[in-house]
């Protein structure tokens, strides 16, 4: 009998990017399975991290090659079907919250179900179950937006991202304001509610000991390519390339466990 594995939700082909001038990414093969283990993206600063985000997130324009969603070309897509993909395939960046900052966070969490169900997203959370998802108290529904510290609104960032119930969350450092203790704690939340829901995970951070803990595979990515790519332990053990070096220096803590 022939096992064949998931079609990939999430497809990136032979990527090239630029933004004018030469290209940032050249290249890039990338595939998100739905249900799958979290993928790492990690690198110096300038790699092309972001740039490959928001290139999977139909957010900037592709040079060459190809972003799929379930087999079709995101950038080919009807206006009606790339809603569907706006809802199905989310995005949180650093600094993404995007809500009115004068909403209370109970406001901002119940307008995202609310356009979650205009999308045709109904999933029968509560404002309490997204709040839940990130290691956000209940004590928060009340607070306004505006005067939550920068960890928090990185964690309801999430929350509004989860409320679609997205098919693929592609994250670029997302918790980089939350201290370590909880950034373990939500990141544990977070894959607990994406394994449930068969969400494919995209985790690109400097924080190498979170994508370690959290992907058993990971890209390492240097000058708009994946230089090194498997499990960190086989990426550190032959570092093949200087960025796995680099790497290695950076984060010396995951490099020794794998000595
Ligand atoms: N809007 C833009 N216009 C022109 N160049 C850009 C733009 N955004 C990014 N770049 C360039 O593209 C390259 C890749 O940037 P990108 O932000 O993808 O890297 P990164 O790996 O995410 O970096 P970091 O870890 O610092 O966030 C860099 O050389 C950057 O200067």
């Amino acid at each position: 009998m022939s096992t064949t594995s998931p079609a990939p939700i999430l497809r990136a082909t032979d990527l090239v990017v630029g933004y004018g001038g030469p290209a940032v990414l050249e290249g890039v093969d990338l595939e998100l399975v739905a249900g799958g283990a979290p993928v790492g993206v990690v690198g110096e600063s300038g790699a092309g991290k972001s740039t490959l985000v928001q290139a999977l997130g139909g957010q900037i324009r592709i040079r060459e090659g190809h972003v799929t969603f379930e087999g079709r070309t995101v950038s080919r897509l009807s206006r009606r079907d790339k809603k569907r993909f706006r809802a199905a395939v989310r995005t949180v960046a650093q600094n993404g919250l995007d809500v009115d900052p004068r909403w209370t966070v109970e406001r901002a969490v119940a307008e995202a179900l609310k356009d979650a169900r205009k999308a045709g997203r109904t999933s029968g959370q509560t404002v309490a179950d997204l709040l839940d998802d990130v290691a956000l108290p209940h004590g928060f529904a009340p607070r306004t937006v505006h005067t939550l510290s920068g960890g928090e609104k990185q964690r309801l960032a999430l929350a509004l991202a989860l409320a679609t119930r997205p098919e693929a969350l592609l994250l670029d450092e997302p918790l980089t304001a939350v201290d370590p203790a909880m950034r373990g704690e939500v990141v544990r939340r977070l894959t607990e509610v994406a394994d449930e829901i068969g969400t494919a995970v995209l985790l690109v951070s400097h924080d190498v000991e979170l994508v370690d803990r959290l992907c058993p595979t990971v890209h390492v990515m240097a000058e708009g390519m994946f230089v090194a790519s498997g499990a960190l332990r086989d990426v550190f053990a032959e570092a093949a390339h200087p960025a796995v070096a680099d790497l290695a220096e950076n984060a010396p803590l995951a490099a020794q466990r794998f000595r």
